[in-house]
């Protein structure tokens, strides 16, 4: 079983538009559609789609408008109630596969339902393979709730705790790498970037290598490093791979790399070594990027053709 931690859901609004996004101007969209996301929501939404059990865990309060849309997805969700409401972040794509992305901060959460979403998330962690934390972190909730949340599924459920996996950036990414030692991380190469202070935007998978080796397997167990339409580069204990995705039509790049993570865990359950598990995870985030909206990918999205790979270490 996989559990994902979802701290800041969102309904995420897509706009489609015939045209390029002409800032300051009036444009008529062509289609929009909503969907219950949020990273780790995505992530669930892709393991479920594959046919492996997955509880996704979210703050929700119980009148939200959300929990509509997350029915709609089918998902097995843990509802951690609270106060306030979740955001909307608005996805605006063009023909051309250009995606602008607007992200709100989310609901506040209070000490006590911070609390009570740790406290959910060691019980869901029970029994589980993976536990996935993903995105970016409500008002209110330090920096170091992920590491909060290592500590606590560690403490309670000791030798038998899941391996954990955490998809964030910024300072809420730099605890966990400093303080948490997470199994896996899968920063895209601006995240790794800003983790050690350099600009990584647009580096090819050696260069992201280099920087990702100063990190593994010192500070985390394994990096998955996703690098746009270059790819992702995998790194851990015992070497480190690159892969290419297939060529696809480039629809929508939200969610791509959720699915690329899921991916990569989907593999890893199903007993895959560490360059299937890369491969999957290209697979799988073109798959996602050549959906609509923030559309999880089922196996049967996955784009034909080869994911080349090289060792490069
Ligand atoms: O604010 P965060 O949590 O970093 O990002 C939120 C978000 O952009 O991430 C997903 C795509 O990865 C979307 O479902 C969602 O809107």
């Amino acid at each position: 079983m996989i559990v994902t931690l979802t701290a800041n859901p969102s309904l995420d609004r897509t706009i489609t538009l015939p045209a390029p996004l002409q800032v300051g101007d009036v444009q008529g969209a062509q289609s929009a559609r909503e969907d219950a996301g949020g990273k780790g929501i995505n992530v669930a939404r892709a393991v479920v789609a594959a046919g492996e059990p997955c509880v996704a865990v979210l703050p929700l309060a119980m009148d939200d408008p959300f929990d509509t849309a997350l029915r709609g997805s089918g998902l097995d969700a843990h509802r951690v109630p609270i106060a306030g409401h979740v955001r909307a972040n608005l996805a605006i794509t063009d023909p051309a596969g250009i995606t602008t992305k607007l992200n709100l901060p989310g609901a506040r959460l209070s000490p006590d339902e911070i609390s009570a979403v740790v406290d959910a998330t060691v019980t869901a962690a029970a029994g589980a393979r993976w536990l996935v934390l993903a995105g970016s972190l409500p008002p209110g909730v330090p920096d170091d709730f992920y590491v909060r949340v290592i500590e606590a599924v560690r403490a309670v459920h000791g030798a038998q705790a899941p391996l954990i996996a955490v998809d964030a950036s910024g300072p809420a990414l730099a605890a966990a790498v400093a303080h948490g030692h997470p199994d896996l991380i899968k920063p895209n190469d601006e995240e790794l970037g800003d983790l050690v202070g350099a600009d990584l935007t647009g580096a090819d998978a050696q260069t992201a290598l280099d920087v990702a080796r100063a990190l593994v397997p010192d500070r985390v167990g394994a990096a998955l490093v996703t690098l746009g339409a270059r790819g992702a580069l995998l790194v851990d204990a015992d070497g480190a791979w690159a892969a290419v995705p297939p060529p696809i039509r480039v629809v929508s790049t939200v969610g791509a790399g959720d699915s690329s993570l899921a991916g990569y865990v989907l593999a890893h359950v199903r007993g895959q070594q560490a360059d299937e598990r890369l491969r999957l995870a290209v697979h799988y985030g073109a798959a996602a990027a050549s959906l609509p909206g923030t559309q999880a990918p089922a196996p049967d999205d996955l784009p034909l053709g080869d994911v080349p790979l090289t060792r490069l270490t």
